[in-house]
């Protein structure tokens, strides 16, 4: 048992006290045409603006009292002790393939930088050019494409700080992402838990990014103290979710015993649950009808835990039906996106419409561009809280994707 823990999430909607974040720096104009599609983003933002949306979003929540805190802050903190920054700076060199004498070369000129400089390049991406290979082997100076400008690509993905782990109870996933592009965010996550004196030894690792099984936070939400919906998606795998199962309904520290498995379409646009679906009050979700079949039928198990922690599965095929059982509730209200028109709830998905914040039960933070699904949010009685969209939506996600709830108001 954890004597103080430092997370505390129980539910998508309790009020938000503690949330991560991540302003978009520098990496965010290191996209280029030729690497947008590996990057996984569909344009190039503009920074300028990126980051006043940005802060716009960070003073939206800080003016109701919710405390934001910076992965790259943290980060610095923690690659202020050399030793440490050694042993990240050689994992993150080992994951892009560069070894003994590359690995030198390139911590040589990484070393040099103040440690603050260093967080924000490692965000950025490292030029190919800032680095003097002595002696280069084929893929010190070709990389995997003779193309790329970078050493190490940039994190353009970084401020949605939703993915790279999942805060739940008094712990988190810290993740095996699927996607090259992302995986070295993950590994911010680890040493940030292992060496932050915020986090050190005051959270539960329910799974490590050495699990060999891909899981993002985007699919990972906490429906209240017990039940957890997991999307099986482009990014997540049914078998890390039957990991999860049997971590948490094992785990002493857990009070977990139930996961929703969700299948959803497989693309770009929902490449996670919450790009079609999200909490926002007790008995009120948001979603998009086009992850059902023309029957409203969907493919969910539901994972139990037996009496002796093992998981125990039952087929399901209507979500409304499935969230009234796992929750307890006599009725359910699923608000859809775009109000379900067949032109305006694909568009204001794109936008992600669906990709709601829930600030409090019944509060949400959301983009503007969504005007539909606001007016129908509202009409059922959610406060909705706009916030600026016109960048930071290139990059396909929303208020839940740009944040990470550390802490949250039991409910
Ligand atoms: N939780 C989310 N839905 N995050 C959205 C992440 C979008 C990002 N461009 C990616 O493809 O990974």
């Amino acid at each position: 048992m954890i004597k103080n823990p430092a997370i505390q999430v129980n539910s998508e909607i309790g009020t938000l006290k503690t949330v991560l974040l991540h302003r978009p720096g520098a990496e965010i104009e290191n996209i280029t045409p030729d690497t947008m599609e590996r990057l996984l983003f569909d344009d190039i933002p503009f920074l300028k603006n990126a980051q006043i949306e940005h802060d716009y979003f960070a003073k939206t929540l800080q003016d109701k009292g919710i405390e934001t805190v910076y992965i790259e802050q943290l980060l610095e903190d923690v690659l202020a002790d050399s030793a440490v920054k050694d042993d990240f700076l050689t994992r993150y060199l080992n994951e892009h393939h560069y070894m003994n004498d590359a690995m030198k070369d390139i911590k040589g000129y990484l070393n040099t930088l103040s440690t603050h400089d260093l967080v924000a390049t490692i965000y950025a991406g490292v030029r190919r050019e800032l680095v003097d290979f002595k002696h280069p082997n084929l893929h010190d100076v070709a990389g995997s494409d003779a193309e790329n400008p970078f050493l190490m690509d940039p994190l353009p993905n970084a401020y949605f700080t939703r993915d790279p782990q999942a805060m739940m109870g008094s712990g988190l996933t810290i993740n095996y992402m699927t996607f090259e592009a992302r995986r070295p965010e993950s590994l911010i996550t680890e040493f940030v838990m292992k060496y932050h004196p915020r986090f050190a030894g005051n959270v539960d690792i329910w799974l490590d990014r050495n699990t060999d099984a891909r899981i993002e936070g985007g699919d990972e939400l906490v429906l209240n103290d017990h039940v957890l919906a997991v999307g099986v998606s482009q990014r997540t795998s049914s078998r890390a979710i039957q990991a999860l199962a049997e971590e948490l309904f094992t785990n002493e520290d857990s009070n977990f015993d139930t996961i929703v498995a969700v299948e959803i379409p497989h693309n770009h646009a929902m490449m996670h649950l919450d790009t079609v679906f999200t909490m926002v009050n007790y008995d009120q979700f948001t979603v998009f009808p086009g992850i059902m079949d023309d029957d409203g039928k969907m493919n969910i198990n539901v994972l139990h835990a037996g009496d002796q922690g093992q998981v125990v599965m039952e087929h399901r095929t209507n979500l409304k039906d499935t969230l009234k059982e796992v929750l307890k509730l006599d009725d359910l209200d699923l608000i859809e996106t775009g109000d379900g028109d067949p032109i305006i709830a694909p568009r204001e998905q794109w936008n992600d419409g669906s990709n709601n914040l829930t600030i409090a039960p019944g509060e949400v933070v959301t983009y503007d561009r969504n005007y539909v699904s606001i007016k129908l949010m509202q009409e059922h009685g959610i406060k909705v809280n706009e916030i600026k969209s016109s960048e930071l939506a290139r990059g396909r996600g929303g208020g839940r994707c740009m944040s990470q709830p550390i802490w949250r108001d039991n409910l």
